[in-house]
């Protein structure tokens, strides 16, 4: 790899940046879910780690979400909520993660009987956690389960309006395909009425539209993923126009056969087009890794300049809902980071 090259990778692992797109409980390591299931006295269906660890070869996003629920089943009291987020924030700290912006499935938990006080609780003590250790500032995104019902979602937001303080925003996971943004629209009519943002997964393996449709009928503020839209160009110059940033998550849409190889990524073609694009795992211990894996894998790929990268941290801070003035810290220390001599 030429000198310059390296520099622009080392300037990508140590610049300060946000992470809008993760799934608190696809940061689920292996170690941690067998530590887990003895604390629970639990089995898992697998015999050990590297057993649970080829499980991962995922054909498309339902056969990841199959493990995905599956291994959540480990996760049954409060400081098992507590154990996962400070183990994420951590590693997001060593990867110049300075805010984070976390998804969590209540669904999930609560179909098994655990209780979402008790869901709430260690989420919160592993963020409080993780700010005393690591300084890194987060949110949380209550995701809808978008195969379950409308019925099934509207009693998730019942169950979550005791806890509005610590939820800052709305999404929607799961089966994209056959699962459009409308059949959630009178739910993310009351969260709007509630005063919180709203995010929604579009356009992964669903169609450009689902995009179109999260904008316009959810009023989503950020499409997670996106990028299917470059199949509708108006779209793109849309999204582009108003400054709709994408959670883009490179090593899942590889992982999940979204794209054949990182190359046939849209990324570039988006960032061309002036989308505000952002870097984010998804799920970084299902596919391959955290920020900074995502970030070397993007380069591999196309070898983006030190501005190219600064430019999408920047995009990254400035499509966060942290406050202004943590904000314009940390876009001041990237702009000193990136004016800096080479290493
Ligand atoms: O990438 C994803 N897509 C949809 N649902 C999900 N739930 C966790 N990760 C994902
Ligand atoms: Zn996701």
């Amino acid at each position: 790899m030429p000198p310059s090259a390296l520099s622009a990778l080392e300037f990508a692992y140590r610049m300060p940046k946000a992470e809008l797109h993760v799934h608190i409980e696809g940061t689920l390591e292996p170690e941690l879910a067998f530590a887990l299931a003895r604390r629970n006295g639990l089995t898992l269906p697998y015999a050990d780690e590297e057993a649970l660890h080829a499980a991962k070869a995922f054909t498309d996003l339902q056969s990841f979400l199959d493990l995905y629920y599956a291994c959540a089943d480990v996760l049954r009291a409060s400081h098992d909520f507590a154990d996962l987020m400070l183990a994420y924030l951590g590693r997001a700290h060593a990867d110049g993660v300075v805010h984070a912006e976390i998804f969590f499935d209540p669904q999930t938990h609560t179909a098994r009987g655990i209780p979402f006080a008790e869901v709430m609780a260690g989420l919160n003590a592993g963020r409080a956690e993780g700010a005393r250790r690591f300084g890194i500032t987060s949110r949380l995104i209550l995701c809808f389960l978008r195969h379950l019902s409308e019925e099934e979602a509207f009693a998730t937001l019942a169950a979550a309006e005791p806890f509005l303080d610590d939820i800052d925003g709305f999404g929607l996971d799961s089966s994209e395909r056959d699962h459009p943004p409308a059949k959630f629209a009178r739910v993310f009519a009351r969260v709007r009425a509630l005063g919180k943002r709203v995010v929604a997964h579009a356009g992964e393996e669903g169609p450009a539209s689902y995009i179109t449709e999260a904008l316009d009928v959810l009023g989503a503020s950020r499409i997670d993923h996106g990028v299917r839209a470059v199949d509708d160009p108006a779209l793109v110059r849309r999204l582009a126009a108003d400054g709709v940033a994408l959670t883009v998550c490179p090593l899942s849409n590889v992982r999940l056969r979204v794209f054949p190889t990182m190359k046939d990524h849209t990324l570039p073609a988006l960032m061309a087009a002036g989308v505000r694009v952002t870097i984010n795992s998804d799920d970084p211990a299902y596919f391959g890794g955290y920020m900074n894996d995502n970030i070397r894998a993007v380069h591999e790929a196309f070898g983006f300049d030190r501005a190219t990268w600064a430019a999408l941290a920047r995009n990254s801070l400035e499509a966060s809902w942290a406050g202004a003035d943590d904000k314009a810290r940390w876009i001041a220390a990237l702009d000193s980071l990136a004016t800096s001599p080479d290493p």
